[in-house]
């Protein structure tokens, strides 16, 4: 279903990439929309995409030359994470997920959720997103996650000073969605991503996804847009100081990208620009990934 006041912000008809990923390859990061008829957006989501279900989602990840997807439930859809199960239940076991629960789930909830594929929570910091986020409740629940699942966060630069005590006693790993927006036009050595290194070298179990080239480069927020130079630039040496540490998503299907919707053949063409050699990329692409969500195959 598709309404007025519904965007779509996704390529219609994405180019086929020239970069080739390595057999086994993991999208992770990309998200389900709805079916909104049967899987309702939240009443506090703060945009209200197309439909963009898990067919889709697969078609791309074929077209794309990937093997498997992690679906990250997306702030549209709320706690209610039915729609990112119903995508993994379809993947024929080829999508696990990060859910995103409310602080106080039971026991027997997270069991459930670890049943459907969910192999992590997500705690989001954008004010533009979520309506608010509670440290000290999401530090009492990452003491309690099912065996062997990380958190995922997701915050903008501008927060990662105040954020540090929080991420600090997070007993679990920690992903990073999207280097946790930093400036890309300051280049390798600018102020965000030293702030993100020392971060990283705090911890060895963090990790960080160095996606979002279209976000963190676009033009209407003062980069070069497609092919993100920028972006190339100032994360190709993060991946090679943190090889085992980096996971790499499409971001499929782009929330709140209608202005500067990109191509996802040109997103995937990213990768040789930031992991230039074959054992970099099978570590960002395969190793990596697998280790966190299917650690049964790594
Ligand atoms: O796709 C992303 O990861 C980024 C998003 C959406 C999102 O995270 C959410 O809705 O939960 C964004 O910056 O708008």
């Amino acid at each position: 279903m598709s309404s007025p006041d519904r965007t779509a912000s996704w390529h219609a008809s994405p180019s086929k990439p020239h970069f080739v990923p390595p057999p086994g390859a993991v999208d992770a990061h990309c998200h389900v929309f709805g079916p909104a008829e049967r899987f309702p957006f939240s009443p506090q989501a703060k945009y209200h995409p197309a439909d963009a279900g898990p067919e889709a989602l697969f078609a791309l990840r074929d077209h794309l030359g990937f093997s498997r997807n992690v679906i990250v439930q997306a702030s549209c859809h709320g706690t209610d994470n039915s729609a990112t199960l119903d995508a993994i239940a379809r993947s024929d076991g080829k999508a696990r997920g990060v859910a995103v629960v409310d602080p106080d789930i039971s026991g027997d909830e997270l069991a459930a959720l670890h049943a459907g594929g969910m192999r992590a929570v997500r705690f989001n910091f954008l004010k533009r997103l979520v309506d608010n986020a509670p440290r000290d409740r999401f530090l009492a629940l990452s003491r309690r996650l099912p065996a062997h699942w990380h958190v995922v966060i997701y915050f903008e630069a501008d927060i990662l000073a105040e954020l540090r005590p929080f991420i600090d006693a997070i007993p679990v790993p920690v992903v990073i969605d999207h280097l946790g927006r930093p400036n890309v036009s300051q280049g390798p050595e600018g102020a965000d991503l030293r702030a993100l290194r020392n971060l990283l070298d705090s911890r060895e179990d963090i990790h960080i996804k160095p996606t979002c080239p279209d976000r963190l480069d676009a033009i209407k927020a003062g980069g070069g847009g497609d092919p993100w130079d920028a972006f190339a630039r100032a994360v190709a040496p993060l991946v090679a100081d943190y090889p085992d540490r980096c996971l790499w998503g499409t971001d499929w299907p782009h929330p709140n990208m209608a202005d500067e919707i990109p191509d996802d053949g040109h997103i995937v063409d990213m990768i040789p620009r930031i992991a230039p050699t074959a054992e970099l990329r099978q570590k960002l692409l395969v190793a990596n990934p697998m280790r966190l969500y299917w650690p049964e195959h790594a």
